[in-house]
């Protein structure tokens, strides 16, 4: 049995504005409903965490919205908590699908390419090659050194997980899931396999105003021509 997990307890800060960012709209529909449309069809169980100082009926209404039948719990205060709090209410589940509200462009192709990955880790994630050169600064002044891009990869959610592998990774203190930028990386730190599964650049993250207006012009050209999320 497959339960996606939907971290939606962020602010939203870096994008500003008074809701929390997962009731943000897009195109007219709101980010948690579309996120959690994406990946509903390959799992059996929806869970979807939100902020825990939130009432949660505007949440419920924007998954309502985007036909999206989803548990809804009290996330914590940092994403790593949100996701543990969420696992604790995918009871049964062997697999486990963890996506960000704030991701609406997933596909259900993508994650299933994830979850078919799983037959040789422990976890597999959505991941692109890093097209810009990446430099490392101390000071973010002046530049340490340049990194070898042609091993690095951007990585994005649906992230799927082994359910044995995403328990023992949430079992450390909070102070360290706090620290932690993904789920798959408490996996690595445990010894887990984790591989990486192609994705597409498509699937963004929407962080900064920038990237909701980006968002915006890639739905307005599918509306437009007409075509899939293949094409633009
Ligand atoms: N305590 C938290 C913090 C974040 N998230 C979720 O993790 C995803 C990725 O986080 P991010 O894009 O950083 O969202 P925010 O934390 O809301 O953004 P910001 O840091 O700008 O406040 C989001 O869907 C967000 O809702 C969460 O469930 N619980
Ligand atoms: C999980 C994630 O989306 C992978 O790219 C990303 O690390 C979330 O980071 P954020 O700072 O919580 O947005």
């Amino acid at each position: 049995m497959v339960a996606g997990l939907i971290a939606a307890a962020g602010r939203g800060e870096r994008l500003g504005g008074a809701r929390p960012k997962a009731l943000v709209g897009l195109a007219g529909k709101p980010l948690v409903g579309r996120a959690a449309a994406a990946i509903a069809p390959a799992c059996d169980l929806l869970v979807v965490a939100v902020p825990a100082d939130a009432d949660p009926a505007p949440f419920r209404e924007a998954l309502a919205e985007c036909g999206v039948v989803a548990r809804v719990c009290a996330g914590g205060a940092a994403r790593s908590l949100s996701v543990k709090a969420a696992l604790r209410e995918a009871e049964g589940a062997d697999r486990i699908v963890v996506h960000d509200a704030a991701r609406p462009f997933a596909t259900p192709a993508l994650v299933q390419a994830c979850l078919d990955a799983l037959a040789e880790a422990d976890a597999a994630i959505a991941a692109v090659p890093l097209t810009d050169t990446v430099k490392e600064s101390r000071d973010g002044r002046f530049v340490d050194r340049t990194l070898d891009r042609s091993r690095l990869w951007a990585v994005q959610t649906p992230q799927a997980f082994r359910r044995s592998a995403l328990e023992r990774a949430l079992a450390r203190p909070d102070r360290e899931l706090a620290a932690a930028t993904d789920e798959a990386s408490l996996v690595e730190r445990d010894g887990g396999r984790v591989r990486l599964v192609a994705s597409t650049p498509r699937n963004l993250k929407i962080t900064v105003p920038a990237d909701l207006e980006l968002a915006e012009a890639l739905l307005a050209c599918r509306t437009r021509t007409g075509v899939g999320s293949e094409q633009c």
